[in-house]
């Protein structure tokens, strides 16, 4: 694209640079006549979408019959993990070919792979494989003798020996033959158990909650926002308030290899490749079916192989090889179909684009189904940004749509027609996909079901110091209704993901037409003002009018401030960067007529004003006694300059001691430079500077590290002291560093670990309701062991 980018003629690139949305039309007409009549463009063009010149992404039988013979070398020498890795390999490249014969590469490298899990103990999965490819290839004798083998073993002996009778009459050699007739046999000599296997229902399920969300919700107009949310009532704390799933959704690149792409779940290791194309790995059938793809399983069904066998095993066999969904399901909209044939633009071009396309696609298909006529300008009644967008972003966003719609032209056909028009179109849409989609997240350390296997191996002491949460952002996606929350620095709802649906949750209760506003991802308490600001104007264009940012609140005076250099005096004193912003905030708190008439002011103010008064009663009393480097309580001056050296050598000791513990290398001597590091911070900092947290947190850690759980737990409750004081006392950041102490005095075997742990669980249940203890699973281990030393 750089190159595409650099021939622009310097006239037509100033005119995109400075284009409003009104002047669209034109600029994307005369680069889509410039891009036309370039050579490079539809070299560049071509090598996207054909996939004979690009080859990168269609498959490749010669390949999957290399990564087979690995897998097979690994298994011979019981390296079956290994072995799992190459089929999965070889199952990507793998063509599906389906013939009469009864089975085919795909449904062979199923097989195989089966037999290294079962050789793994994993018999579920050992299953799941065998079926998957007896749906491929439903008169493949070894398929059904496999899945015998493995429901044998699972217990599901009724299972297993229709399996084994089918494979029976199937199988060819008299030798295969002997082997299931012993097989069969065996089940028979041990007792009988009739449970019935349940590995269809096993594959992922989408989202199997039924928690109902019946509150009413109304679109507002508001003066500073745009439109937003309001609620029609009173909603109690912890309420679901909004569950939707997503218009259009997509992986971010980095999670391709790791992460399902429908339902954005960790892989499992019997990831189900695309049968069309390399790209995307799927952690289930339902999942692979859904997304799209070339149906090329379809063949399957058509193959008959329910003659000769009783009623009973003709409903097991298509029971077995039917892929089933509900009905809903099989008729969504396949969002992965018009990427599908080999060609490798899914795979180049950024993932907001491929999203672009998948909302253009879905668009074009609803509008098929309504008769309408196609106009992208009707798509979304939803806001975008491109006046403000930075001048390289307005030119990537003509560049990228011509190309895309070239592409989707190639994949999906001439319904989609390329204009000025449609191009301008387009680039709007981008516009409102970047302000309007949401980053869909997963817990890293403790991820949902699935993860429970590593905290039985949970070692307390080791691992005190690692009971943390990370996100990490594994899919990007548009929710049309979620799309109308606003952002606020102090939020009262909470968004999050449970595969790909949307779920809102009220994390404090909300009065009826309140606004419920979220956060975009600055919240106070973490940053001040002015970094808010900064971050939500680089992501999102705008500059942010909550509360948080409008009114006085003590997190923001404190957050960075410095301690008053009187003894005795708490006051806060403010660097020059926050003084601008909290000026203005006091500005408007004191205005009339609010001070004027304490008798105005709601029990909220009061509070605030009480806790405010505490540390800024001067600033209260007169603005223009709030200046850089002096008291806000007693006018006292700190000299600033030096405060910022002394801790720029205090930061050193503690980047130091991170590095240490990041690498598992702590010694005494970082450890002693770090505590007295901590010790002028403190003389430096007011108590409750965020940094003070930081330092705490990090000390904690390292002192875990060298099996120091007392000092551990110390300065773990000194960090969570500081952000009690940031954020109030049930926030989701409180609840993560509540779980850091609580495995720290686990370790110990103190038994008050129990009352962290519960107050963890009610911060967590405000935000993620029913699906705690899905999420979450780990928090009930550790509230059994803490049960232990009660
Ligand atoms: C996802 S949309 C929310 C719905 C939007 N208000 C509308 O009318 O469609 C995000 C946009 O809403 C506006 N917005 C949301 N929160 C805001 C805030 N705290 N301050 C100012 N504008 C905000 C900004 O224009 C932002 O780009």
């Amino acid at each position: 694209m750089e190159k595409l980018k650099a021939v622009v003629p310097e006239t037509l690139k100033r005119r995109i640079v400075e284009s409003t949305p009104d002047d669209l039309l034109s600029t994307s007409s005369s680069l889509l006549h410039f891009f036309h009549q370039l050579p490079l463009f539809h070299q560049i063009v071509g090598e996207l979408t054909d996939s004979e010149r690009g080859r990168l992404c269609s498959k490749n039988k010669k390949a999957a019959l290399e990564s087979k013979l690995q897998g097979n070398e690994c298994f011979s020498t019981g390296d079956f993990s290994g072995a799992v890795q190459f089929y999965t390999k070889a199952l990507r490249f793998a063509p599906v070919d389906v013939d009469n014969t009864g089975k085919d590469l795909v449904s062979v490298l199923y097989v195989n792979r089966a037999f290294a899990f079962y050789k793994m103990g994993l018999l579920e999965e050992c299953v799941r494989d065998s079926s998957r490819a007896l749906s491929i290839s439903p008169r493949y004798a070894k398929a059904w003798f496999r899945r015998g083998k493995a429901n044998a073993s699972l217990g599901n002996h009724d299972d297993a020996l229709r399996d084994l009778s089918i494979s029976m009459k199937l199988e060819l050699s008299l030798s295969g033959k002997r082997q299931i007739d012993n097989e069969m046999k065996m089940i028979l000599d041990h007792p009988k158990d009739t449970r019935s296997s349940l590995q269809k229902s096993n594959e992922c399920r989408l989202d199997i909650s039924n928690e109902p969300c019946q509150m009413e919700l109304q679109c507002v107009s508001t003066k500073t926002k745009g439109r937003g949310m309001t609620t029609l009532a009173d909603i109690p704390e912890a309420s679901l308030i909004h569950k939707e799933d997503p218009y259009a959704a997509i992986i971010l690149k980095d999670c391709r290899e790791t992460h399902c792409h429908f339902c954005f779940n960790e892989l499992p290791m019997d990831a189900v490749p695309c049968p069309s194309c390399l790209i995307p790995l799927y952690c289930s059938q339902p999942c692979q079916v859904q997304a799209g793809g070339d149906n090329v399983h379809d063949a399957a069904r058509n193959v008959s192989i329910l003659n000769n066998f009783s009623d009973d095993l003709e409903k097991y066999i298509s029971d077995t090889v039917l892929v089933k969904f509900s009905s809903s399901c099989s008729e969504s909209f396949k969002e992965h179909s018009h990427e599908c044939q080999g060609v490798h633009w899914p795979l180049v071009l950024p993932s907001e684009i491929v999203l672009a396309g998948r909302v253009l696609v879905k668009y074009i298909e609803q509008k098929r189904h309504s008769n309408l006529s196609f106009s992208l300008t009707g798509l979304w009644d939803l806001c975008h940004n491109y006046a403000q967008l930075p001048p390289e972003s307005k030119l990537e966003s003509h560049v990228y749509s011509i190309v895309l719609m070239h592409c989707l032209q190639h994949s999906y056909g001439s319904e989609l027609a390329i204009s000025g028009k449609t191009i301008a179109e387009l680039i709007i849409l981008l516009s409102q996909i970047r302000v309007n989609s949401m980053a869909i997240v997963r817990m890293t350390s403790f991820d949902a079901v699935g993860s429970l296997s590593q905290h039985t191996e949970f070692s307390l002491a080791a691992d005190a110091s690692t009971t943390t949460m990370k996100q990490i952002k594994v899919g990007q996606a548009v929710y049309s209704a979620g799309s109308l929350f606003n952002h606020s620095c102090q939020p009262n709802i909470h968004a999050y993901f449970v595969s790909r649906t949307l779920y809102v949750r009220a994390t404090e209760s909300v009065a009826r037409g309140s606004e419920l506003e979220l956060s975009y991802g600055a919240q106070v308490g973490q940053w001040d003002c002015k970094d808010r600001q900064q971050f939500l104007e680089d992501h999102y264009s705008f500059s942010c009018k909550c509360s948080g940012c409008s009114q006085l609140n003590l997190s923001d005076l404190v957050l960075s401030s410095y301690r008053c250099v009187k003894v005795n005096c708490y006051g806060v004193v403010l660097d020059g960067h926050v003084v601008e912003y909290e000026k203005q905030k006091f500005h408007s708190f004191l205005g009339p007529p609010r001070m004027n008439n304490s008798n105005l002011l709601n029990q909220g103010d009061k509070c605030k004003i009480e806790g405010i008064s505490k540390v800024a009663h001067l600033g209260l009393e007169n603005i223009h006694l709030i200046k850089p480097g002096y008291c806000l309580n007693c006018g006292s001056e700190r000299d600033l300059e030096a405060s910022h050296s002394a801790i720029s050598e205090a930061d050193i000791h503690f980047r130091r001691l991170q590095d240490a513990t990041a690498s598992n290398d702590v010694r005494s001597n970082s450890l002693l430079d770090a505590l007295s590091s901590l010790d002028l911070l403190r003389k430096t900092f007011h108590p409750f500077n965020r940094r003070l947290a930081e330092v705490e947190d990090c000390l904690a850690q390292a002192f875990c590290l060298v099996g120091k759980l007392q000092a551990a737990l110390d300065h773990c409750q000194k960090s969570i002291e500081v952000l009690e004081k940031l954020y109030g006392p049930n926030h989701i950041a409180i609840g993560n560093e509540l779980l850091k102490l609580a495995s720290i005095q686990l370790s110990l075997g103190d038994s008050t670990a129990s009352d962290s742990l519960n107050r963890v669980a009610a911060i967590f249940s405000c935000y993620y309701g029913s699906h705690v203890n899905n999420m979450f699973p780990f928090l009930q281990y550790l509230k059994e062991e803490a049960l232990k030393i009660q």
